[in-house]
């Protein structure tokens, strides 16, 4: 009966965009490499959506997605004691990158590693996109790197910091974690209209985009990081909560306190990831073609077009890794297959 309603009411599906794209995407062999620098790298699906929403903007981009799993813990000075081999391969995969992805997360686990990458994306012009932690990651780095205070954190990993760059929010509870986060859609007004972000957004006065986190960018600190070369291009309705961060001298360098990811669907990706690929295929393209003078930026810390080596320790979390016998292993369980370094 119930099956009798539907169908006399179902349409037949037009299934002929997504065919049309899938068949495109089987077809296409051009890599775009990204690290994903994360604490929970070995866990199968922890940053699922953040990979679906790289891959709707590579597939929009004609580019077969390769993701590099960085624990970011692995980066730290502290695991070149304990385990070089660990940090010689977390290095080679964020060097090998053509950009560099900081998704969002929560304690200090892993936070001097992400520091280490936004400022390594930073100085040598490697694409970056901070979700969230990503963006607070890369404020304190500029804080630290720029404005020269070395202690700069958040208060969420030293409640008594001396230079707190990012701050509990006002309105928050301390006491009841339950349901206290500021969460869902908010609005992001445009303050700066001539940005990359307002450009990928189609340069409409604001945006709404699903929040959730506690702390935010110290609204004290930012006329300093702004002298200093940061620019905060969204904010919130009263002005004062920092949204879109980003770094103008830089070819892509953009932090955003919301989760784009969200709302990122096949055949409509979330702007700030078609940003995100689309600048790491001109680094692509820039180190392929040393003559052009971007390339001198990042030569010497690009090993090759696959840039891995045999010795690499694999960071598997059940959507694409690199093996130990170098064999690169992408989206193993089903999600577009890449087999080999070649595709
Ligand atoms: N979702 C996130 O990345 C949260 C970032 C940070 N832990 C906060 O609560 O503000």
């Amino acid at each position: 009966m119930c099956g009798f309603v539907i169908c006399s009411v179902a349409k037949e599906p037009n299934l002929k965009e997504w065919t049309t794209r899938t068949k495109a995407y089987d077809k296409c062999h051009e890599t775009v490499r990204i690290a994903m620098v994360g604490k929970y790298t070995g866990l199968s699906d922890a940053y699922l959506s953040v990979l679906k929403a790289l891959l709707h903007a590579a597939v929009a981009r004609n580019r077969k997605l390769l993701v590099d799993w960085v624990p970011a813990g692995d980066l730290e000075d502290v695991t070149s004691k304990e385990d070089p081999e660990a940090y010689k391969a977390a290095w080679t995969l964020l060097k090998g990158a053509h950009g560099v992805l900081v998704p969002g997360g929560f304690g200090d686990r892993g936070v001097q590693g992400k520091i280490l990458a936004a400022k390594y994306a930073r100085e040598n012009n490697v694409p970056y996109l901070g979700i969230c932690l990503g963006m607070q990651i890369a404020v304190i780095e500029y804080a630290r790197s720029v404005l020269g205070l070395h202690d700069a954190t958040s208060t969420e990993f030293d409640p008594e910091a001396k230079n707190p760059a990012v701050i509990f929010m006002p309105e928050g509870s301390k006491t009841h974690m339950g349901g206290t986060m500021r969460l869902g859609s908010r609005r992001t007004f445009f303050e700066v209209a001539d940005c990359k972000s307002a450009k990928l957004y189609g340069h409409v006065k604001y945006i709404d985009e699903r929040h959730r986190h506690r702390y935010e960018v110290n609204p004290d600190m930012i006329s300093q990081l702004e002298n200093a070369g940061l620019s905060f291009v969204g904010k919130d309705e009263s002005g004062k909560r920092m949204e879109i961060v980003e770094l103008p001298s830089h070819p892509y360098f953009i932090g955003v306190q919301f989760h784009p990811e969200f709302k990122s669907r096949p055949g409509k990706p979330s702007p700030v990831f078609s940003g995100l690929i689309a600048a790491a295929c001109e680094q692509k393209k820039a180190i392929l073609l040393p003559s052009n003078g971007h390339a001198k930026l990042t030569s010497g810390i690009y090993s090759g077009v696959n840039g891995h080596s045999s010795i690499l320790k694999s960071h598997p979390n059940g959507n694409g890794f690199i093996a130990s016998n170098g064999t690169l292993n992408l989206y193993a369980k089903g999600n577009g297959v890449c087999v080999d370094g070649s595709c």
